[in-house]
């Protein structure tokens, strides 16, 4: 599914913090957003799936384009965040059983067949990687988990509800290296079937794991396009100081 912005400008309140945002997010294909902190990273990734309508004095322009349609247009929020979802910085463990875990957004959407339930449990905790280590605990509550599986846990219920875009943000930042590579090896194979972009600090991470990335500064794309093109050739001065560490 194609996923673009269209002059995206984002408010809140008076303060101006996206400006002119034009974006096309290549199909089945990791994308890392990246750019010093207060840039508008988070905001553009709220943005993309009608999270930030939540947040008081929010004012936005533009279009949100999935597969052709403005995703602002669309009457049920609730769709346009099932077919976008969101994963948190925070790895998320809600106050129930990890089987539940998965299937809270399923059952949210009106899933009832106990048998297809079962199903989905099992194939997305296999699809998240976490099959393995709690298929004899699936009763047990989720907060028991280690941080990288609960965090691997929120990909899972997100994946229960067959999104066709993945948004994340920074979601190793409280993670080990070796939870780490979990999340990222989970995300190259998912980059088979799901377009996915990453808002990460760990300018490591988007070279290891981004076909493309964007750099921001000030609410603005300075520079997008190929990882491995950006980070050895970036035409903008202001991505090389950003790359080289002389601006953060
Ligand atoms: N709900 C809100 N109300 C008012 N201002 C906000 C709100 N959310 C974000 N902002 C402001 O928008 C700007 C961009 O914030 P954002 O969180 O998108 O940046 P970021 O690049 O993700 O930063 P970081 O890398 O530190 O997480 C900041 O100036 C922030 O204070």
């Amino acid at each position: 599914m194609s996923l673009k912005t269209e002059n995206l400008q984002v408010w809140f309140g008076n303060q101006s913090i996206l400006n002119c945002i034009n974006l096309e997010f290549p199909n089945k294909n990791i994308s890392a957003i990246m750019g010093p902190s207060g840039c508008g990273k988070t905001t553009l990734l709220k943005t993309l799936n009608r999270t930030l309508e939540l947040e008081p004095g929010y004012r936005y322009t533009g279009r949100v384009m999935l597969s052709g349609k403005n995703i602002y247009a669309e009457k049920n929020v609730a769709t346009v965040r099932r077919r976008i979802g969101l994963i948190f910085q925070t790895p998320v463990a809600l106050p129930l059983s990890i089987k539940e875990n998965v299937l809270f957004g399923v059952r949210y959407y009106g899933e009832r067949n106990k048998a297809k339930l079962e199903e989905i449990n099992e194939q997305c905790l296999k699809q998240a990687g976490l099959w393995k280590e709690v298929k004899d605990r699936l009763a047990q509550p989720a907060r028991e988990l280690s941080g990288g599986q609960i965090q691997r846990l929120s990909i899972a219920r997100v994946l229960a509800v067959n999104p066709e875009i993945l948004l994340l943000d920074e979601p190793c930042s409280n993670l080990d290296p070796s939870s780490t590579k979990m999340i990222e090896d989970l995300l190259h194979a998912l980059a088979n079937q799901l377009t996915i972009i990453l808002v990460t600090h760990n300018l490591f991470q988007a070279k290891r794991v981004a076909h493309n990335t964007i750099f921001m500064m000030d609410g603005q794309i300075i520079e997008s396009g190929e990882t491995k093109r950006l980070f050895n050739h970036p035409e903008k001065q202001q991505t090389y100081d950003f790359i080289s560490g002389l601006t953060w």
